[in-house]
């Protein structure tokens, strides 16, 4: 792994609030290198999803910054790509279809036709997906939709693989199978990652580093675990290793024990509706300015 790569430095967040002001971030400082796989946990509307948004540049920062790269986010773009819990997949086109949307998005200026193509289903083999080429999301169970979200933001090569509870609306058995797919993916594509989950296992089994977020609101980071068990990582293995098993201790202590308050303000601020609807049809728009109308397909995964 080499230097830092994404830099979030003293960011906070306030949001306006029928006329009042929200507090929701506070000085949240993380800096992580490129391939490192990050995990954010913490009680719900502790402001996971805010931090992510502001990396995916869906929202602005009203105080710090996020840099990748070199390059401040100002905006939503390729290089930042979103997995949601509910794929948001277009619900009018194929599995193959629904990549190529995104691969036409960032490749169309610099790969053929038909190395698209290949590419499209090179991703789709990756995520195992390949044989269903021609099927429409209605027609595929929820972990299969997520593994074409997944593919999706794959194809796209973004140097940032954002993912919100990608796996939270899974029954157990799908999401160990998404799971063991996604760390092979990443041993093999050395993709940097920020994943959001309340899955302390997930986080344990999944991450180099957990970061623990305090409560809201002006919620901020509280610690960070680093996880240096080895990979490639078996779930059956590490059931019964010790390191395992003291990781998966801490990260419960600092959810149950030093920070058990749920976040307060969760219960009290409306919370708006996720912006994946936006991010897709904004792509979806540069790819077909015609008649198709609709939002992402909203069945539950
Ligand atoms: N656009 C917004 N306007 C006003 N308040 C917001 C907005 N977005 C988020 N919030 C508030 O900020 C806080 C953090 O929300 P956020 O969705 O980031 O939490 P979270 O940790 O991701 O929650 P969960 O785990 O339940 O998804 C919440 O109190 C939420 O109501």
């Amino acid at each position: 792994m080499g230097i830092k790569y994404l830099d979030i430095t003293g960011v906070g967040i306030e949001f306006d609030t029928n006329g009042s002001k929200f507090r929701a971030l506070q000085n949240v400082n993380l800096r992580m290198k490129k391939g490192e796989f990050v995990s954010l946990i913490g009680h719900s509307g502790c402001g996971k999803s805010t931090v992510l948004n502001i990396v995916a540049g869906l929202h602005r920062a009203t105080e710090g910054g996020v840099v990748l790269e070199g390059k401040e986010v100002t905006e939503p773009g390729p290089d930042r790509a979103v997995v949601f819990q509910n794929h948001s997949l277009m619900p009018w086109l194929s599995v193959y279809e629904n990549v190529e949307l995104a691969v036409n998005q960032v490749f169309r200026k610099t790969k053929s036709r038909a190395e698209r193509r290949e590419w499209i289903e090179h991703n789709l083999q990756l995520v195992n997906m390949d044989h269903a080429l021609d099927k429409l999301p209605g027609e595929i169970s929820g972990g299969m939709k997520q593994r074409v979200g997944i593919a999706r933001c794959l194809a796209m090569q973004p140097k940032v693989l954002l993912m919100d509870e990608p796996f939270g609306a899974l029954d157990a058995l799908t999401r160990a199978q998404l799971q063991d797919s996604l760390m092979e993916i990443q041993a093999e594509l050395g993709n940097t990652v920020i994943m959001i989950t309340h899955d302390v296992d997930e986080a344990v089994l999944l991450s180099d580093r957990i970061v623990m977020m305090t409560n809201g609101p002006a919620a901020s980071i509280g610690e960070i675990l680093d996880v240096n068990l080895a990979r490639p990582r078996d779930r059956l293995d590490l059931a019964e290793n010790p390191e395992f098993v003291h990781l998966r201790q801490q990260v419960l202590e600092f959810l149950y024990a030093k920070h058990s308050q749920p976040a307060k303000a969760a219960q009290e601020t409306p919370q708006p509706e996720r912006e994946s609807a936006a991010v897709v049809e904004a792509l979806s728009a540069e790819e077909d300015s015609g008649a198709k109308t609709g939002g992402p397909d909203s069945e539950a995964a």
